[in-house]
């Protein structure tokens, strides 16, 4: 499928990196859903389940799904399109060094936030600066979601 069916998502974080507070990370994530839920109609709810429609995991190297991670840089995060079973799930490379509001390491609110636009059916951009765009281009205080992106949302879930 190439969106979820329904606009009310669940997600539950299996586990969590090592490189920050939990509390951090619980942000960090939030903030990455309210990116999608401010541009669409969506609502994302923690669960302590996981039958949750996106389980977020961090792992590193061989995980069990097919795609390993390849260490520190290149790839650093990945995520299922929408579907059952693994459709949504985000697993973030824990092999970079996670980090939140900061202008050192891999600001997790950036690529989650990327992630999370895969788990909602959106695909890579071409567009320059787009949050889809397929390279990272680092962290960037007071995010506003470019229109690309928000266009690319509103075909989904309007
Ligand atoms: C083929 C994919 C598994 C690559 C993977 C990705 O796109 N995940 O969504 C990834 O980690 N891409 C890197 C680029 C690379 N090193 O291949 C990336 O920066 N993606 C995350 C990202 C985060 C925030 C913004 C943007 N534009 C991209
Ligand atoms: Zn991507």
């Amino acid at each position: 499928p190439t969106k979820w069916e329904k606009n009310q998502l669940t997600y539950n974080i299996v586990n969590y990196t090592p490189d920050l507070p939990v509390e951090k990370t619980r942000r960090a994530l939030v903030d990455a859903f309210k990116v999608w839920s401010g541009a669409a109609k969506l609502s994302f709810t923690e669960v302590r389940s996981r039958t949750a429609d996106i389980l977020i995991q961090f792992e590193s190297r061989y995980h069990q799904d097919g795609y390993p991670f390849d260490g520190n840089g290149m790839i650093l995060a990945h995520a299922f399109f929408p579907g059952d079973n693994k459709g949504g799930d985000t697993h973030f490379d824990d092999d970079e060094r996670w980090t939140f509001n900061s202008t050192e390491g891999v600001d997790l609110f950036m690529v989650a936030a990327h992630e999370f636009g895969h788990a909602l059916g959106l695909g890579h951009s071409t567009v320059p600066g787009s949050l889809m765009y397929p390279w990272y281009q680092g962290y960037q205080p007071n995010f506003k979601l470019p229109r690309d992106d928000v266009e690319g949302i509103q075909r989904l879930y309007g």
